[in-house]
């Protein structure tokens, strides 16, 4: 007997997709694809990670997973967002000593350590902001800045997600360990159910931060699947 989590919130066609630890019912009117900061800041050698002595050499397989995730969601009525993190290029928006996030940014303490890239990395308007020239909202797709790992922090995407009935999200992007983790938790505490395709995504720091992320979701907070097995069940 196979196990397949449905949310019984709608009457929408959906598509049963292989997933770990068990397939996952989506309805693909009501579902979102979420492209998680593919930036050059984390996916291009010069960027912000390669910067901070992250291993970006591995990313370019993960944009074209993205981009054939992204070609298939669409087709088939998937709504995409997009996001990209950083802050004005003053860093106001970034927090100063009183926030956390000045002493752990790996990005604020690069530029601190290297004053010359002061306003470069993660600055609205700047090359390191930009998304991948691969990856391209197209019309109908939402942009959306975040300010914090999490997506839910302090922008609308929750009211875009609630106001447009989608309850089911499907994971992409960089980093896995971060900010996909990161958004993927906040949803399922606002009871969204999250799906990561595990090959179109890749971590910030060792391979064994990709392990643990994945194993973290499939056995606490959501599913796992593949970019392959996500296309063919949209085909389906
Ligand atoms: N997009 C991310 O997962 N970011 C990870 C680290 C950072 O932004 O400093």
């Amino acid at each position: 007997m196979s196990i397949v989590v449905c949310a019984h919130t709608t009457t929408s066609p959906h598509i049963t997709l292989p997933a770990r630890p068990e397939a996952i019912a989506l309805p693909p009117s009501r579902s979102a694809l979420i492209v998680v900061d593919m930036q050059n800041a984390y996916a291009t050698p010069g960027g912000y990670l390669d910067r901070a002595g992250f291993d970006v050499s591995a990313t370019q397989p993960v944009i074209g997973k993205i981009h054939q995730a992204v070609t298939a969601a669409r087709a088939a009525g998937m709504q995409i967002i997009w996001f990209q993190n950083g802050w004005d290029d003053r860093y106001i928006e970034a927090g100063d000593a009183g926030s956390p996030n000045f002493h752990k940014s790996n990005a604020l303490k690069t530029m601190r350590k290297q004053p010359e890239l002061q306003g470069t990395l993660l600055a609205k308007g700047s090359w390191d902001y930009a998304l991948v020239d691969e990856l391209v909202p197209q019309p109908g797709d939402i942009v959306l800045p975040k300010p914090r790992y999490s997506g839910f922090f302090n922008t609308p995407l929750d009211s875009m997600l609630r106001s447009r009935g989608i309850r089911h999200l499907v994971f992409t992007g960089i980093a896995t360990n971060v900010c996909v983790e990161s958004t993927l938790r906040d949803g399922f505490f606002l009871e969204y159910f999250g799906v990561v395709l595990e090959d179109a995504t890749y971590q910030a720091g060792p391979a064994f931060a990709q392990q643990a992320a994945l194993f973290n979701i499939e056995t606490f907070f959501g599913w796992v699947s593949d970019t392959a097995t996500f296309c063919e069940a949209l085909q389906n």
